[in-house]
């Protein structure tokens, strides 16, 4: 039986590709590549999901690698792209921002605008099949040299379907101070940014994004306990982009009585819920939403508001984004009576 939450308009705006990849599809691009991976799915998990023993971001980081070397072409990033689209319109998420490195898909020659027409090519792919709106998103990634950064997102900007900036990566070594210039430079390039922060027990690095006038914070989960800082982030009219099971995966939350719903809720936060990675955190959408529902007593109207305030910020045209609000007031109704 498919549940409630299954059924549900939702809206991603925190989902990354290479962390969200089907096993179908891993095995797809591995053939491709000419990779050898297992072909026994269950063996082939072990590989791309979460060591179950991580202990910090870094080791939840380590799948990752196995990836990278899967999506070196066009064609790659585009069946990757259309795969996870495809997975999202699946639960009825109405409209997803993917978010993809260029920097690890340049190991063998490709530019910088021909790794985001690959990704969009497959956003646009699944927006042709089915009922989803898809965005692409471009990571800087914290530990890399600023300038390549830098070179990244200038080359980046022009190029058609490129809805939006993000750093991610390694943000216990490479606080948000050591990112300020390329923030500023990223700002300065008028294309919208988020920004992972929060992720390492950091409330500082959600602090400083704030004062750089970033207004979407990727997990912000340093913000618990941090009455000083939420109210901050309150303040900002800022919206959290809320990964629970990654986060618990991680240990940026010990458990969920660590984790700040609980008191973004009582600051009237505006937040909404994401997979962060699907098939790396080995969850979707639903089962998020379950886990809101079942540990923190999340309600309808709730998630309806967390999808309203998650399109307000979306990387999208006004026009496009009062159309996907209506949609969602108007779809909600029918779960609220
Ligand atoms: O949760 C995360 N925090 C920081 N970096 C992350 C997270 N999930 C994925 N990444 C990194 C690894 C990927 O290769 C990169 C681009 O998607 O972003
Ligand atoms: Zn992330």
């Amino acid at each position: 039986m498919t549940s409630l939450y299954h059924h549900l308009p939702k809206v991603e705006l925190h989902c990354h590709l290479d962390g969200s990849l089907s096993l179908s599809a891993i095995h797809r691009l591995a053939t491709m590549a000419h990779i050898d991976l297992p072909t026994d799915d269950n063996e082939l998990a072990k590989l791309v999901q979460a060591p179950h023993d991580a202990q910090t971001l870094m080791d939840y980081l380590r799948p990752f690698d196995v990836i990278r070397p899967l999506l070196q072409t066009p064609e790659a990033l585009k069946l990757a792209a259309y795969d996870v689209a495809q997975q999202a319109a699946a639960e009825n998420v109405r409209y997803i921002e993917i978010r993809f490195a260029p920097e690890f898909s340049m190991d063998t020659g490709l530019t910088v605008a021909e790794t985001i027409a690959g990704v969009v090519a497959g956003l646009h792919q699944a927006m042709a099949d089915f009922d989803i709106v898809a965005a692409c998103l471009v990571c800087g990634m914290r530990q890399s040299d600023p300038a390549l950064n830098a070179q990244i997102f200038k080359a980046s900007a022009p190029v058609s379907g490129l809805a939006g900036f993000d750093f991610a990566g390694n943000e216990a070594d490479y606080p948000t101070a050591v990112l300020t210039d390329t923030v500023k430079y990223a700002q300065r390039l008028g294309v919208p940014l988020t920004l992972h922060a929060g992720e390492c027990h950091c409330v500082q690095n959600i602090r400083e994004a704030i004062e750089l006038g970033v207004k979407r914070i990727g997990h912000a989960t340093a913000l618990h306990d941090h009455p000083d800082a939420i109210a901050e982030f309150v303040r900002a009219k800022a919206l959290a982009e809320l990964c629970l099971t990654s986060n618990l995966q991680t240990k940026a939350a010990e458990s969920y009585a660590d984790y700040p719903y609980a008191e973004l809720m009582a600051a009237h936060a505006r937040m909404c819920i994401n997979t962060d990675n699907r098939t790396v955190s080995n969850t979707d959408l639903t089962r998020e939403y379950q886990l809101f529902a079942e540990h923190f007593d999340t309600r309808i109207a709730d998630f309806l508001q967390f999808n309203r305030d998650a399109c307000a910020e979306s990387f999208q045209t006004d026009a496009d984004k009062k159309q996907l609000d209506q949609r969602l007031q108007a779809e909600y109704a029918e779960f609220l009576n």
